[in-house]
């Protein structure tokens, strides 16, 4: 027994648990619930802690799951640990012992767990998904998704559909080749298969997935082969369209000037039929990318109404700094505004067609020979206006919570051939502030008008996932150690607690014994003390640890 995948749909609405990453398939993140509100969050404080281990102490990004009375974390280094819910007391503690080799780009990461029936699955960096028993922590099932020799791995929360389990891959920076992959939830056989590369085709029940048309028409030579398009953050799921969304990373090399062309599906969100995996349709953010803006980030569904009428749709804020609105049924483009402070590399949205209007000196100049090509100033940085970490949408204030940054970079491309296993950028960079008072801004974003309706600046760039709550609450951790509370009407800061580490997880709530809980994760890492280079200089040092924390109201 255990949760079953109609449980899993209901996940938005239940309270006495947490069994989706994002808190339902929408993965809006928002609870219904109000005990800890604007009045009373002021009286938040930690219920327990419980370590995560001395020495693998990195980057803790994951969003924990809640289920009959254990919370179920993922940690670095493809770990996972089960936590009793009311003590804390360490119940299993799960370690995939990688191999040395393992490659990904951004840190040893994971950002959580599926929970389905008697298991709880996650994806390792050593590109295999594995499903352990819930009670016992033991291994049920273990595939591999990709090779790791040659760049494949994988961070993301995987999903749960009809009982299938539905991962992406990570690994763009090295010229694999981007994937959705569905398995049966209870033997991990592969059902479909769906590359997202165009000229790579995949696979339904062990056959051709019978996709056919054009290959190779939007890239030059045999560059799509090797053409990236990482689905590293995972996917949305919509139950009305049956539709699951992914988005697609950067194309490979970073290099533009090797693969004219738009680079399809390269930086793009998809939405791919559950039941086959074919594409239904198609949005590419910003075609033939040349600033590493992988389209990876969430597409949030939310119904609106506007003139009149209720509208299906769904939004995603882009690495490339435009937050954008689409029609979740068909993928017709609605709206893109600007969330960031500025775009160099681009000028606006094109209104009808929804591609950027790319500005005459904003990419980055081929190289000439050996030489290094002529280096741009670009803004946003490649690390992304918004980067993995996701956003929330409250269906009370009908405004979108982003963790954004303001950050700039000089960039500039290089010679490069594919080798496998081996970087395949084709590109250098130097990440710089551009403000004086802040890199992290949480910004509320009404998608009805693309206006910010309130913003609060961090020091340290932001790099944790958001919650909003019936209580009139948004939720987000901090580098700088904090776990802090805003109203969400007017984002006035209300509550914050030092965790000790850098926060970069998901905060999430749920009701056990009558009371409402928090919890989230502390441990500084990720993407940004590797790459952040000078901007790591314009905040204090950051201690490292890694915690589960969590909190209730005290009476
Ligand atoms: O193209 C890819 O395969 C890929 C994977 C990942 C990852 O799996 O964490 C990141 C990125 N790209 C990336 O571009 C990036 O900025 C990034 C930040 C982080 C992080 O966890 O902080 N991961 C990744």
């Amino acid at each position: 027994a255990g949760p079953t995948s109609a449980e899993l749909l209901n996940d938005a609405q239940s309270t006495g648990d947490v069994l989706t990453y994002g808190m339902g398939p929408w993965q809006q993140r928002f609870s219904p619930l109000d005990e800890i509100n604007t009045d009373t969050v002021s009286k938040l404080v930690p219920a327990f802690a419980a370590s995560l281990g001395g020495e693998k102490q990195r980057g803790q990004e994951a969003q924990p799951l809640v289920y009959d009375g254990t919370i179920y974390v993922t940690a670095s280094y493809s770990r996972m640990f089960a936590f009793d819910a009311r003590t804390g007391e360490k119940k299993w503690e799960y370690d995939a012992r990688l191999p040395d080799a393992i490659m990904p780009c951004c840190d040893v990461v994971n950002r959580g767990a599926a929970i389905h029936g008697d298991k709880v699955i996650f994806a390792t960096l050593d590109a295999h998904l594995v499903a352990l028993n819930r009670e016992t922590g033991k291994v049920v099932w273990n595939k591999k998704i990709g090779d790791y020799k040659a760049g494949y791995s994988a961070t993301a929360a995987p999903l749960i559909v009809k009982d299938m389990v539905i991962t992406g891959n990570s690994g763009g920076e090295f010229g694999i080749v981007g994937a959705v992959q569905a398995r049966n939830v209870d033997t991990g056989e592969l059902i479909w298969e769906r590359p997202v590369i165009e000229g790579h085709m995949g696979t339904l029940n062990g056959q051709p997935n019978g996709i056919t048309g054009k290959t190779n028409a939007t890239w030059t030579g045999d560059l799509w082969k090797t053409g990236g398009g990482a689905t590293w953050l995972g996917g949305t799921y919509d139950p009305g369209t049956n539709l699951v969304y992914f988005g697609t990373g950067n194309p490979a090399p970073w290099n533009s000037h090797l693969r004219p062309g738009d680079n399809l599906y390269t930086a793009s969100t998809l939405a791919i039929d559950a039941d086959t995996g074919v594409i239904k349709w198609h949005f590419q953010t910003t075609p033939h990318d040349g600033w590493d803006f992988d389209g990876v980030n969430e597409f949030i569904p939310f119904d609106a109404t506007i003139k009149g009428k209720t509208r299906h749709l769904g939004a995603k804020a882009d690495r490339n700094g435009y937050f954008y609105v689409l029609d979740r049924t068909n993928g017709k483009f609605i709206s893109a505004n600007k969330f960031v402070m500025e775009t160099t590399w681009a000028d606006g949205i094109n209104p009808k067609t929804g591609r950027p209007n790319y500005t005459a000196d904003g990419r980055p100049g081929a190289p000439e020979g050996a030489e290094k090509g002529k280096a741009v100033f670009a803004s946003p940085s490649f690390l992304g206006g918004k980067n993995w970490m996701p956003m929330a949408y409250s269906q009370d204030t009908g405004l979108f919570y982003i963790p954004s940054n303001d950050w700039g970079m000089d960039i500039w491309n290089e010679p490069i051939a594919y080798k496998k296993g081996a970087a395949y950028l084709g590109a250098g960079f130097t990440i710089k502030p551009i403000a004086e008072d802040h890199i992290g801004a949480l910004r509320a974003m009404d998608p009805k008008t693309g206006k910010i309706v309130w913003e609060y600046k961090n020091s340290a760039p932001l790099w944790g996932g958001v919650l909003t709550t019936h209580g009139n609450l948004v939720f987000t951790g901090t580098p700088e150690g904090y776990l802090k509370a805003f109203d969400a009407k007017t984002g006035k800061e209300l509550w914050k607690f030092q965790t000790g580490s850098g926060v970069v997880g998901s905060p999430i709530t749920w009701m056990q014994d009558g009371q409402q809980y928090v919890a989230v994760m502390s441990g500084w890492g990720g993407a940004v003390p590797l790459w952040g280079g000078e901007v790591a200089k314009t905040f204090k040092e950051i201690s490292q640890g890694g915690m589960l924390w969590v909190f209730k109201l005290s009476h």
